[in-house]
């Protein structure tokens, strides 16, 4: 329902199908506004484009809709179309600004006042201002624009009773420069003002839906005013936006504030790429040692290995007959490979629960700070060698400390192109912090120069194979065009509700997941696939020079990578052919759970393609590496 202006006041009028949008530029605030006024949390993090489907509440009476943030309401990406479907369906707006940015954002305010959409004005971020040294007149830009304008900290509350006290004061000017344009349409459109303004700023979608209702005057043709007309109008509104904000802003001193000081510094290649490499050690340390290393270690090996797991084996064989039937049943709830009531707890509480909480207490700490896009920008260059932009930097580094985790955290790239460029080289030659633990102490024992070696085919491989596959799948790297958001301190309240709400979705879908992918690897167990599968192993193990024993290594790899590398140190292995196992078992599939993962995230195929591109370049390169090895020795 549209709200008409009437007698009993507009938004106030008790309707429950009453709604309102809240609109403007991506990172002013908006999902912090809604938190704020809704018992709802969105998403909120301190960087653009954080929000991209909308999500509604309830407010008081009202319906309340957080949108994602856009730059213009007549506009061509997708969360730009969200947007404006919520500007069109809404009752009235709350235009969020923010207030830093006021030549930038009253655009939007402009835009909304020229559809005629009865709209408040938000000037959030109001201490920013005050701390920049600048000083807003707010009623005089309140009279400049005609409708309530409301002062606000969203992440404090200050200012928020206010705003909800002026709601039903919603409203747009009668007329506005605008309506001069309406003229350049054909005669006779019948179209509502919002509708006229967007026409006049040639939004396809609104001439499109206005012409096919048959309401266009000249035989259904798109009613679109022309380009120079759209240009004319942006030009005119800029006009106004530049006079306003000459009119009500004034700025003091023009100091630099240290943040941005700050945020210079990690721009810089020559600050900035040190500063970056200590931000990624520091991320590494945290998920691979800490938390992967000595949280899981405990959680695996004190709490389950004593407690839990004895316990549940207890009452399994309690329970369970000895004999007949019972003997699938106990298999797949107790195996000690994937057991669903042993091991797959284990693995999702003991190993995946830790990880996850920390992931996203590290990730959203550096959210918060507006970090993340700066890394992004300085390792754009060098990752675009492999067909990535600097925003695949954070999941790689994540795969370090679990591979499972970077591939849930590749939603932060950008296209679906890179994403999968990112998730094929984790599954591919990423080692995990489990495995590294393993792999680094074999090592050790070899010496220094295998070290090398092993570290410079590692690398070999994961250039050659991020430009091969950015010379063949479709499509171009994505440029990284981000606005960077201000640095600011992480609020740990709302670091702490992101994480918990993310924790919790993910877990409840990975969950189940795997509780399947685990069964399904029982079942084949008990029936004898698996011994199947390392008899058939048998030609490819001795043509990498190693013994048959180490097909069964491969299994364990298949279900755990670092099962995989603790399986090699059991067996009597020279020298080279150590190498070739730890070469062969860094490249192998990615563990299972890693593997459940990418299903969800990315498909089937692309599953299937990290799978068995997996398999063939651990034996290919495996392959390689022991000729080339038998030619040196
Ligand atoms: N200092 C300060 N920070 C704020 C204020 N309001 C929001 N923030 C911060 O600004 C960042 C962006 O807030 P969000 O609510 O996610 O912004 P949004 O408008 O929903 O952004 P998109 O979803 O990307 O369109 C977060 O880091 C907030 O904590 C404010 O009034 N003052
Ligand atoms: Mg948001």
């Amino acid at each position: 329902m549209r709200a008409t202006e009437g007698a009993d006041g507009g938004l106030a009028s008790g309707d429950a199908e009453t709604s309102v949008a809240l609109v403007g530029a991506p990172n002013a605030g908006k999902s912090a506004l809604f938190g704020r006024l809704t018992a709802e949390y969105a998403d909120v993090s301190n960087y653009p484009g954080t929000t991209v489907e909308t999500t509604a509440a309830a407010l008081g009476s009202l319906r309340l809709t957080d949108t994602p943030g856009v730059h213009g309401i007549s506009s061509f990406a997708e969360a730009e179309r969200v947007t404006r479907a919520a500007v069109l369906e809404a009752d009235a707006v709350v235009n969020v600004v923010d207030a830093t940015r006021l030549s930038r954002d009253l655009f939007v305010t402009l835009q909304l006042l020229d559809m005629g959409v009865p709209t408040v004005v938000v000037l959030n971020m109001m201490d920013e201002v005050e701390a920049d040294g600048v000083a807003i007149d707010v009623d005089g830009l309140e009279a400049a624009l005609g409708v309530p304008v409301v002062p606000t900290v969203t992440v404090t509350g200050a200012g928020v009773d206010e705003l909800r006290d002026r709601l039903p004061e919603a409203s747009a000017p009668e007329s506005t420069p605008i309506d001069s344009y309406y003229d350049a349409l054909p005669d006779g459109v019948d179209a509502t003002r919002a509708e006229k303004t967007l026409l006049v700023e040639g939004d396809e979608p609104t001439a499109r839906r206005v012409g096919a209702s048959g309401l266009a005057a000249d035989g259904g043709d798109a009613p679109l005013a022309a380009v120079e007309e759209r240009e004319a109008v942006y030009r005119e509104r800029r006009t106004r936006v530049r006079s306003i904000v000459d009119d009500v802003e004034r700025v003091a001193a023009s100091e630099r504030a240290p943040e941005e000081r700050l945020g210079d510094l990690l721009l810089r290649p020559a600050t900035g790429i040190p500063i970056a490499l200590a931000l990624l050690a520091a991320v590494f340390y945290v998920m691979g040692v800490v938390v992967a290393q000595r949280v899981v270690g405990y959680a695996e090996g004190v709490l389950f290995a004593r407690y839990y797991t004895p316990a549940v084996e207890g009452v399994v064989a309690d329970l369970l007959p000895a004999s007949g039937w019972a003997a699938p049943v106990e298999f797949l709830l107790v195996n000690d490979n994937l057991g669903l009531a042993t091991v797959t707890v284990r693995y999702t509480l003991g190993v995946l629960l830790p990880l996850v909480v920390a992931f996203y207490l590290v990730i959203g700490t550096l959210e918060d700070a507006g970090v993340l896009p700066r890394l992004a920008v300085v390792t754009d260059r060098g990752l675009g060698r492999i067909g990535l932009s600097g925003r695949a930097v954070v999941p790689l580094i994540v795969g370090m400390g679990c591979v499972t985790m970077a591939v849930v955290s590749t939603r932060m790239v950008g296209s679906r192109r890179e994403r999968l460029i990112t998730t094929a080289l984790l599954g591919l030659a990423i080692p995990c912090s489990a495995q590294i633990g393993v792999i680094a102490g074999v090592l050790a024992e070899l010496g220094v120069v295998w070290w090398g070696g092993y570290l410079a085919v590692l690398l070999g491989v994961l250039g050659t194979a991020g430009i091969a596959l950015d010379r063949t799948l479709p499509g171009r790297r994505d440029a990284l065009i981000e606005q960077l958001p201000r640095l600011r301190l992480p609020r740990p309240t709302n670091v702490a509700r992101k994480t918990a709400n993310r924790t919790a979705a993910f877990l409840g879908e990975a969950a189940p997941l795997f509780g399947a992918t685990a069964a399904a690897v029982s079942t084949l167990d008990y029936v004898g696939a698996l011994d199947a599968v390392i008899g058939a192993l048998r030609p490819l193990t001795a043509a990498l020079g190693l013994p048959a024993s180490f097909g069964r290594v491969l299994v364990l790899g298949l279900i755990r990578r670092d099962f995989a590398a603790t399986g090699m140190t059991d067996l009597a292995l020279s020298a080279s052919q150590t190498f070739v196992g730890l070469v062969v078992v860094t490249l192998f599939v990615p563990c299972i759970l890693t593997m459940a993962m990418v299903l969800r995230e990315r498909g089937a195929r692309s599953a299937l393609l990290v799978w068995v591109g997996s398999w063939a370049t651990a034996f290919a390169v495996g392959g390689g590496v022991a000729a080339v090895l038998e030619v040196i020795a």
